[in-house]
């Protein structure tokens, strides 16, 4: 049969690896596509060492491969937003099928970017920009197909995940263990994008996207990262039974969706509190399966080239099927009118239990006036943790709360943080049981 010719954009370390997979395990991927896959073309500014392009046509300009006649499929990973959204547009409106990693244009970009697709009878797929080399999004469109997705829970950035169990288990400082993630290619070319939870929230909005119907609402995810997790945090989060991990979570609930990405603490003996290293996994409940769980490397080279090499291999086969009759690749059927109307939530009518550090200077019935603040809201406490205090030091005091709105517990760190007594930001790390949930 007539081989799949592809065109790949950046040799860094997803492209470096997708052209090495593709090379290696050329004939088993070839026997499993039912045709050949060749690498035509490559465009990359500076060549990877890694990388024998011998015999191949290669190029610094990326829109040559989006524009060459003899290329089938596009593979972009050259990462970022615009350049790439309109490199991804070319490929589409030359006719080309498109295979990304890139979890930022997809979020951003990805309703544009599928309508366009739509219009022309192209696939773009994308499994590579969620979790790695995990198959969560083929699980999601494919193998749950026939479920109503209660909720998706899940550590769903390698290198953050990397840099809470270095932290945890060998006491390490967050810059030290963020530099080696990078050296090993596990970070984005920006890491604010891992560490603030950019990375994480763009995967999630995918994931909500698939699981729901919905379109891609990146606006509408609340973001926040493990910046200001400090050792304290993990050692009183370890003291109560909990592990701290960062989360993306999604839940239908009869209000709208949820779409949150944060720290969170976890129960010690619940599979995804342990996860760690640059491993990544997905809790998906449906209302048919029940809880399952997508488990494996959340990033680098090889791991992410098994998900970008799957594509190549779905669209291998799907080009000899009419395009209407493709298992869509965002939502549940074309880009249209009939897109599911869910809403997305506000974060304040979340509701969740909450960790609070506070740091209180050392005088009697402080405890009376922050526990007052606390039941004026509503809110009860579940554990309380407070240190020696030290002749004129401030004494951190930890406390774990019942599940509350976190409207309430907005309202209530505010007139916390305004007592005389307290001195600093509360910190707050919302708290799933993942009860239910498992
Ligand atoms: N590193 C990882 O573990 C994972 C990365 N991704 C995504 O894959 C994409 C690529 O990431 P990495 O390979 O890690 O980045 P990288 O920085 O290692 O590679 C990107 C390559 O593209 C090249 N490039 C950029 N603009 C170009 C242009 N205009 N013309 C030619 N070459 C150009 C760069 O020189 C670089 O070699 C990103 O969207 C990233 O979010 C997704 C999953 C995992
Ligand atoms: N920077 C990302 C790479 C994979 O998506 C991560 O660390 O998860």
């Amino acid at each position: 049969m007539k081989p799949v010719r592809v065109g790949i954009c950046g040799l860094g370390t997803v492209g470096g690896g997708t052209f090495n997979v593709l090379t290696r395990n050329a004939d088993d991927i070839a026997r499993r596509a039912g045709r050949p896959i060749v690498i035509e073309q490559v465009a990359f500014r500076s060549l990877n060492p890694e990388c024998d392009t011998t015999g191949i046509r290669t190029t610094s300009d990326v829109f040559e491969v989006a524009t060459n006649p003899d290329i089938d499929v596009m593979v972009e990973l050259i990462g970022g937003y615009d350049l790439a959204r309109e490199l991804v547009l070319t490929a589409i409106e030359n006719g080309k099928h498109v295979v990304t990693a890139n979890k930022a244009l997809i979020a951003v970009h990805g309703n544009e970017i599928f309508k366009a697709a739509h219009e022309k009878g192209v696939i773009v797929a994308f499994e590579a920009a969620v979790a790695g080399g995990i198959p969560v999004i083929k699980s999601l469109r494919e193998g749950l197909g026939a479920n109503r997705i209660e909720w998706v829970a899940g550590i769903i950035n390698g290198t953050g995940n990397y840099i809470l169990t270095h932290m945890r288990d060998e006491g390490r400082a967050f810059e030290d263990v963020l530099a080696e993630a990078q050296a090993l290619g596990y970070a984005e070319a920006d890491p604010t994008f891992d560490v603030e939870g950019i990375d994480a929230a763009h995967k999630l909005t995918i994931l909500a996207s698939i699981a729901y119907g919905v379109p891609l609402q990146f606006d509408r995810a609340f973001t926040e990262g493990i910046s200001r997790i400090t050792a304290e945090d993990v050692e009183q989060a370890d003291n109560l039974g909990y592990v701290i991990k960062h989360l993306g979570i999604s839940k239908r609930t009869e209000a709208g969706l949820e779409l949150r990405v944060h720290p969170t603490l976890i129960p010690k003996e619940r599979l995804l509190a342990n996860v760690h290293g640059v491993k990544n996994a997905i809790a998906v409940m449906g209302d048919a399966v029940g809880p399952t769980l997508y488990y494996g490397a959340g990033a680098g080279a090889e791991p992410t080239a098994s998900a970008v090499v799957a594509d190549l291999l779905d669209v291998a086969r799907d080009i000899s099927t009419a395009h209407r009759y493709r298992v869509p690749y965002l939502a549940f059927s074309g880009i249209g009118d009939d897109v599911n109307k869910l809403p997305i939530m506000p974060m304040e009518d979340i509701i969740t239990a909450y960790y609070l550090r506070l740091l209180a200077v050392d005088r009697p019935g402080v405890l009376a006036r922050v526990a007052t603040i606390l039941s004026e809201q509503g809110i009860s406490i579940e554990a309380l943790i407070q240190k020696e205090a030290t002749e004129g030091e401030l004494v951190p005091i930890i406390l774990l709360t019942h599940r509350t709105r976190e409207k309430q517990m907005n309202e209530a760190i505010r007139l916390i943080e305004s007592l005389a007594d307290i001195a600093g930001p509360v910190t707050r790390i919302r708290v799933e049981s993942l009860d239910e949930q498992e």
